[in-house]
């Protein structure tokens, strides 16, 4: 896809260094700092109030920090220079419903001048059957989203930043848009950030990750890497017993490592739970796994709802989401995801692999089962647990 190129040239879409925005008492974001590389599809994922509109705002220029540096494409994005870059797609997708869908387009041509690509905008809303002249307010909410996205995509922005552009479609409209996201992040490189609840989706889509929690970034890096660095153990477990010290009703209580057995305690353990006898950790790898335990790749959404159900669980920054100008490093030397974890060595559970074979080339398409070992990495970071 054209975000390869992004990748090759190491290019930068948006840098934040000690990111912070105060609504009157109230920090909405506080210390942020990461890279996201260009050309990238990056979800934006955490729990309502965890600050992605707030950040998706700062990164547009909508809103100024309170403290802190944000770069989009090297620019101050409130500049003119960083604005011309950046489409902002917010949660309303502001349009004025009396206008209808040309009137729409003219006025976002004569609103871009220079910078506007009318036949991608019209292609966009006829390929959704969306008709030209009719009221934008008498249109479907799918429909209405579709004309949104002509305007941001005709701006041919560098940057396409989605506050929750899938929730009001039905299954074909997300379907539909989530096909235009990777066409667009393929033919044009531009880089997409998708604020989303809707996790089962965003597999499919995205191949850079984001995980804001209590306005703090908490996991950032490629889906590969961060889903490579984890595994879901199960197995059955205190069905003699009851459930182990540490885990009631179905999640842990304290240490999320509390009561477990050592094999799996002996990782970074961010959620456990017990159901009907089967215990199921999802944990961050620190060597190789041993013990009774089936050893499972977790798709995106299991990784990121136990990480939802785990606010205390210790950030994971990959090498690639940190700050890539060494003088603009707000914590020189963040550890992240060294590249070559130790090798599974004799008796070690073998993991299998239930994802998408190709994240980095994201896709919609189904999660063929590819058994056998996967090459971990080893996570010694500020988040592993010693
Ligand atoms: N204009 C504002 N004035 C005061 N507080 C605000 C304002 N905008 C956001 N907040 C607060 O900042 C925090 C982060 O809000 P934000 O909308 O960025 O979160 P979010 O992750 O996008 O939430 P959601 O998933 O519900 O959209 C919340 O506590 C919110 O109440």
């Amino acid at each position: 896809m054209g975000g390869r190129t992004g990748r090759a040239s190491g290019r930068t879409a948006i840098e934040v260094i000690g990111l912070g925005k105060r609504y009157r008492r109230r920090w909405a974001l506080r210390d942020c700092t990461f890279r996201l590389p260009a050309g990238r599809i990056c979800a934006l994922v955490g729990p309502s109030g965890a600050g992605k509109t707030t950040l998706l705002s700062l990164a547009s220029g909508l809103i100024r920090p309170t403290e802190g540096v944000v770069r989009a494409g090297g620019a101050d994005p409130a500049t003119a220079s960083g604005r011309v870059r950046t489409a902002h797609l917010t949660q309303g997708k502001p349009l004025y419903p009396r206008l209808t869908v040309a009137e729409t387009l003219r006025m976002g041509r004569e609103l871009n001048p220079g910078r506007w690509n009318g036949a991608r905008a019209e292609r966009i809303v006829r390929d959704g059957q969306v008709p030209l002249d009719a009221r934008v307010g008498t249109l479907s909410a799918g429909r209405r989203t579709r004309v949104a996205f002509a305007l941001a995509l005709a701006k041919e922005p560098e940057l396409l930043l989605l506050d929750e552009p899938l929730a009001d479609l039905d299954p074909l409209g997300r379907h539909q848009i989530a096909g235009l996201l990777l066409a667009q992040a393929a033919e044009h490189g531009t880089t997409i950030v998708l604020a989303s609840h809707v996790l089962a989706e965003l597999d499919g889509i995205c191949d850079y990750l984001l995980l804001l929690g209590g306005g703090r970034v908490r996991l950032a890096g490629e889906v590969d890497d961060v889903i490579g660095a984890h595994a879901l153990l199960m197995g059955p477990h205190g069905t003699s017993g009851g459930p182990p010290q540490g885990i009631a009703g179905g999640s842990p209580r304290g240490s999320a490592a509390a009561g477990l057995p050592p094999e799996i305690a002996a990782h970074t353990v961010v959620d456990a739970q017990l159901t009907a006898g089967q215990l199921t950790a999802l944990v961050r790898r620190k060597g190789p796994f041993t013990g009774p335990w089936e050893a499972v790749e977790p798709s995106l959404e299991e990784l990121l709802l136990a990480y939802l159900r785990a606010p205390d669980a210790p950030e994971l920054i990959a090498p690639s989401a940190e700050p890539a100008s060494p003088r603009l490093r707000h914590k020189p030397g963040v550890p992240g995801l060294p590249r070559n974890g130790p090798a599974a060595g004799a008796g070690a559970v073998p993991v299998t692999r239930t994802g998408p074979a190709g994240r980095g080339t994201p896709h919609p398409a189904g999660r063929p089962a590819v058994a056998g070992p996967a090459v971990y990495d080893q996570h010694n970071g500020k988040g592993a647990v010693a």
